[in-house]
């Protein structure tokens, strides 16, 4: 089945508890994180002390998605913090190999993260290293954008590779999902949905969330 990250970007951020409480009840998946650093991307958000706040409210995994230049230098700050998964961008990381080896050794499943327009063929070398590979369906920085279709190009080869190489990694989107660009995604071989404005602003958020799995 599938699985559902929430995105807590655009969520009510002076009522991150009760936002926490209302992912569990929907039955979420995963806590997704985005940590941006004004480089990497045009935006600022979470440091590590959000993250720790987080963990201590929930049971539910956290999925840290690192958006920031030279990701070695917080590694271990963000797993000793809860991170769960912790993704990184192959555009953002200089020694890829040894930033992969690093988060495993701190106990975190490593996750690979690439920009729209950024090739599969870039990355292969690194997938029989990585627990989750996460194409941005959109350019990283803000929610709430609109889904870039030719996205699923490489969702389409990066689930032909893990089949041909009989290789185990989570294929993740993340940017502009809903009930169709989801099943788009699905259908090209994504196993986990990162959603945020289309969960946050849904009437309900438990039906949609069954809508998505399913
Ligand atoms: O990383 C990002 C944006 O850079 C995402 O996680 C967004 O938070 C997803 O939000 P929506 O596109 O679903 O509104």
């Amino acid at each position: 089945m599938t699985e559902i990250g929430i995105s807590i970007l655009s969520s009510d951020l002076l009522n991150l508890e009760k936002e926490i409480k209302s992912i569990e009840k929907s039955k979420a998946d995963y806590i997704h994180i985005d940590i941006m650093d004004g480089h990497f991307v045009p935006n600022l958000t979470f440091g590590p002390d959000i993250v720790a706040q987080v963990k201590r409210m929930t049971k539910i995994p956290l999925d840290v998605h690192l958006m920031i230049d030279n990701p070695a230098r917080y590694i271990e700050t963000f797993a000793s913090v809860g991170a769960d998964i912790l993704t990184v961008h192959y555009e953002a990381c200089n020694q890829l190999d040894e930033v992969l080896s690093l988060i495993r050794r701190h106990g975190c499943k490593p996750g690979l993260a690439i920009k729209p327009t950024t090739s599969v063929e870039s990355i292969k070398k690194y997938l029989d290293k990585v627990s989750l590979v996460l194409q941005m369906t959109v350019e990283p920085g803000f929610g709430g954008q609109a889904f870039i279709e030719a996205t699923l190009e490489n969702l389409q080869t990066l689930d032909l590779h893990r089949t041909h190489h009989h290789l185990s990694y989570m294929i993740e989107v993340d940017g502009g999902i809903n009930k169709v660009t989801g099943k788009k995604c699905v259908n090209a071989g994504a196993d986990v949905l990162a959603v945020g404005s289309y969960y946050i602003n849904a009437l309900n958020r438990e039906k949609i969330i069954q809508e998505l799995k399913n």
